[in-house]
């Protein structure tokens, strides 16, 4: 769609898909081109309560800027009295967080395929000086292929200069992050090593009884793998070359879409029907 002024009657409104800390997404439908579309509200007030305005302004700007087959479009945007409607991209198969919660953890060829893609679009991302920072199963849905899409760019930032601001949850933050030390794109490359363990063994690998706990375990990287699933060493080569707490010594995005496993495991088209 172009980026005249839309307005909510421009659109039907169909079920909830969501409910975000802030908003709410609805499936919803363009009337005159039938264009379905997932229409994310977020209340004024809310973002004025909770000060938001700066980081929903930085997710439309960064989000809308970027064209990527594994990053969420962000079409436009509209607003009234009291909301702000983001018109985004629909997409069908849902949250992969609920796809991993249903099978417990994905098979090695699945695992791969999205952790390629992930790279894909994080490559893309850090061309255009884009961190997420944020990439975590919550923020990953599926297309009706079963392709990759990074959602919620609430927490991205513009990487010109090296960041310091704590965000997004605590399994997924790198050493840097946790010690408040200034950082920059190769979180995203921790967080990768980070989500591939989560895919393989249906749980992140730092995960403890307490933040404290696990905070302690990032800065250690106390990295130990499971007996079951049994997972091939290749795998456990990929994710020990992420989780390394030196982010200059941490696998590239590029070295990763060339890691072995990658290749052997992952579909190049990036879909992946389940099983
Ligand atoms: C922005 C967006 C969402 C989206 N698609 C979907 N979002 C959400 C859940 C969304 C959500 C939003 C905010 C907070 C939490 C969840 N759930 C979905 C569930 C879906 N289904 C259909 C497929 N079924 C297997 C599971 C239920 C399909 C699309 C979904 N496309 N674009």
């Amino acid at each position: 769609p172009d980026n005249r002024e839309w307005s909510l009657d421009d659109f039907e409104i169909g079920r909830p898909l969501g409910r975000g800390k802030f908003g709410r997404v609805y499936l919803a439908r363009e009337r005159k081109s039938k264009y379905v579309v997932a229409l994310k509200i977020v209340f004024k007030q809310q973002i004025e309560k909770y000060r938001i305005h700066h980081q929903l302004r930085r997710e439309m700007e960064i989000q809308s800027g970027l064209r990527h087959p594994n990053i969420l479009r962000l079409y436009g945007w509209f607003h009234d009295d009291d909301r702000i409607f983001l018109i985004l991209e629909y997409a069908q198969g849902g949250e992969l967080y609920k796809e991993l919660q249903k099978y417990g953890h994905l098979t090695e060829r699945q695992a791969a395929t999205y952790i390629a893609s992930l790279a894909q679009a994080l490559a893309y991302c850090h061309e255009k000086h884009v961190i997420h920072r944020d990439i975590k199963p919550e923020n990953l849905l599926l297309d009706h292929e079963g392709r990759l899409k990074i959602a919620d760019f609430g927490w991205s930032v513009q990487s010109k200069f090296k960041r310091h601001t704590m965000c997004g949850t605590l399994d997924y933050l790198a050493p840097e992050m946790v010690e408040k030390k200034a950082h920059d794109h190769a979180v995203d490359n921790w967080t990768l090593g980070v989500l591939c363990y989560e895919f393989l063994y249906g749980v992140p690998p730092f995960e403890a009884e307490s933040q404290s706990d696990t905070f302690k375990r990032i800065m250690k990287v106390d990295l130990n793998f499971p007996d079951q699933p049994d997972v091939s060493s290749s795998t456990k080569d990929l994710i020990c070359q992420l989780l390394v707490k030196d982010s200059s010594k941490r696998l590239s995005l590029q070295k990763i879409m060339e890691h072995p496993w990658i290749v052997t495991n992952a579909n190049p088209m990036g879909s992946c029907k389940s099983g």
